[in-house]
Formats: C-alpha cells, structure tokens, sequence
C-alpha cells in the first residue's frame, strides 16, 4: 500500500535535502521543489536507488509569481501528494536600513507568501480526506526577535502564528500540522564564516536537527524546538500568553490609561 507522497520545498540543499532522505526512507514518495535543477536530480537519483521509492523533481523559483503558480496548481491537482513540508526560506539580510529592498521583497515572497499560498493549496483537499500532514519550517527566532535581524525573524514569527491557527483549522479536520523551530543549524544557509564564531555548542548537526523534527512529529507535537531541553519550559511560555488571552479584548481600557 502507497503511504502517500510528500512535496518538499528546499530540497536541494541542507534541511530539505535531509528531510527527503528521511522521507525516502520512510517509504514515502516525493516531490523535490528547488530552484537547481541539477542538485535535485542527484538527489533524486541517490535516494530512489537507495530506497526504492519514486521521485519526481520540480525546479522552481518560489519567489516568483510563475514558479509559485506552477507548484501551487501541482497541490491543488494532485491527489497522491498527502504530505507538504514548506522548508525553502533564507535569511541573509544585514540591517533594515541597508538590505536592498528587492532582497527584502523576495524573502517575503519565500519566507511567507510561498508558505501560505502552497498550504492554502492543499489544505482543501487533505481537510476532503482528513488525513495528511504538513510540516513548517520556522525558526527559534520566531521567539526571540530581538537581536538579530528585523524581517527574517519576522517572517519565521508569520509562519508559527499561520501554523498554530492552522493547527486549530486543519487539525480539526484530521490534518497534522506541525511547526518546527530549528536553532542554528549546520547548512549552508550560513557562511562557514560565520559559524566559526558562533560557540560550538550552539550550533547542531542538520541529520540531527531533522532526526529530532522527526521525532517530535512522531510523538505527536504541534511546535517542536529541537534543542529545547525542557519541553515545560515551552509549555510555561505557551501557558503564559494564554494566560493573556480573556483580558485581550474587552469594553474599556485599562485603568492605567483612563486616570
Ligand atoms: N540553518 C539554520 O540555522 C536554520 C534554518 N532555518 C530554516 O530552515 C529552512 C531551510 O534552511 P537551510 O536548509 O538551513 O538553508 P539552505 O540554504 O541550506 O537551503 C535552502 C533551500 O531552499 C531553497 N531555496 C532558496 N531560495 C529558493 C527559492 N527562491 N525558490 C525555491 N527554493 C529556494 C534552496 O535551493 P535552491 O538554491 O536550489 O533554490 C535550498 O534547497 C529555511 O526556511 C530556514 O529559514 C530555521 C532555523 C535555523
Ligand atoms: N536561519 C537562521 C538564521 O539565519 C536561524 O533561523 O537561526
């Protein structure tokens, strides 16, 4: 019995490239979406002699409007795929005032727009079936976007908040939805450069990382912090702004602002 295909974006390289080779080896047939073409391909030629499983790539460029439609119209169509893991993102801007506005727009594209256009495009049909998963890629930044850059942990925050009002939305209907937030992670997203000065015990191997996605998938989590050591520490966080929640909205303004 098929157990289903799985569409992955950023497959070429780092934590998508690792998340195929999981997949693969779960059985799972896959959809590799990039934009190099060739990279995809050897990938693809690796793990189907490896696995046995089938592989199909796309090249395309999520930041387009054109590479967005021709994955989009892919989800929407294609009843074999049960599975999308919305990974492809980038970082790489320097401050606000100096990253040139048309990088800024792409990374918004990528980092957000893709993710919500290619989810809205399966979404229909896995809340049809009831079944299915969808796996977004955010980041620990989306905590704590202090003290880094201004829009790259913005957009990581826009994926965690779309996922968790998804988990409500989707999960109700029989969709797992699963939000990961990997801390600094081993690829190439970063310049060796750079990683050399951040201390060694910040920064985790990519099979790692994926590995302990994988598993908090598998025990069932709705956000996974894969270095998080302490899952109470995640709850207390969750369980503090929920304690915000019944005074949110209310007929008057606090008093603070009234005397
Ligand atoms: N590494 C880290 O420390 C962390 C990473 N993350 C997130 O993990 C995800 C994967 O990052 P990581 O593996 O580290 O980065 P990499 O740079 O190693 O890989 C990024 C992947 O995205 C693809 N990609 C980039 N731009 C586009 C585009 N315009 N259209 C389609 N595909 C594109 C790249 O392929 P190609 O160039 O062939 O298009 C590549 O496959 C990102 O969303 C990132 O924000 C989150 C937290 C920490
Ligand atoms: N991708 C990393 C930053 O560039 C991160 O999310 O920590």
């Amino acid at each position: 019995m098929t157990k289903g295909t799985f569409l992955i974006t950023g497959a070429s390289d780092g934590i998508g490239a690792v998340y195929a080779d999981r997949l693969a080896r779960r059985g799972h047939d896959l959809i590799l979406v990039a934009r190099r073409a060739d990279k995809l391909a050897a990938l693809a030629q690796k793990l189907e002699a490896e696995t046995g499983v089938t592989i199909e790539t796309l090249s395309a460029d999520l930041s387009t409007p054109d590479g967005l439609a021709s994955v989009e119209a892919r989800l929407r169509s294609d009843a074999a795929i049960t599975g999308l893991v919305n990974n492809a993102g980038i970082a790489g801007e320097t401050s606000l005032v100096d990253t040139d506005a048309a990088y800024l727009t792409g990374m918004i594209n990528l980092n957000i727009l893709a993710v919500t256009r290619l989810t809205a495009a399966i979404a229909p049909r896995l809340t049809a079936t009831g079944s299915g998963t969808i796996i977004n890629m955010t980041s620990v930044t989306a905590l704590m976007p202090d003290g880094f850059t201004a829009v790259y942990p913005a957009s990581k925050a826009f994926v965690l908040a779309f996922t968790e009002a998804l988990q409500v939305e989707l999960g109700s209907k029989g969709v797992r939805v699963q939000a990961v937030l990997p801390g600094i992670t081993r690829t190439a997203i970063w310049e060796e450069e750079q990683l050399a000065h951040i201390p060694a015990e910040m920064v985790m191997e990519v099979n790692d990382m994926v590995d302990a996605a994988f598993a908090g998938l598998d025990q069932g989590e709705a956000i996974t912090i894969p270095s998080l050591p302490d899952i109470a520490d995640l709850d207390a966080y969750l369980a503090a702004r929920a304690a915000l929640r019944p005074n949110l909205s209310r007929d008057r303004a606090a008093a603070r602002y009234t005397a």
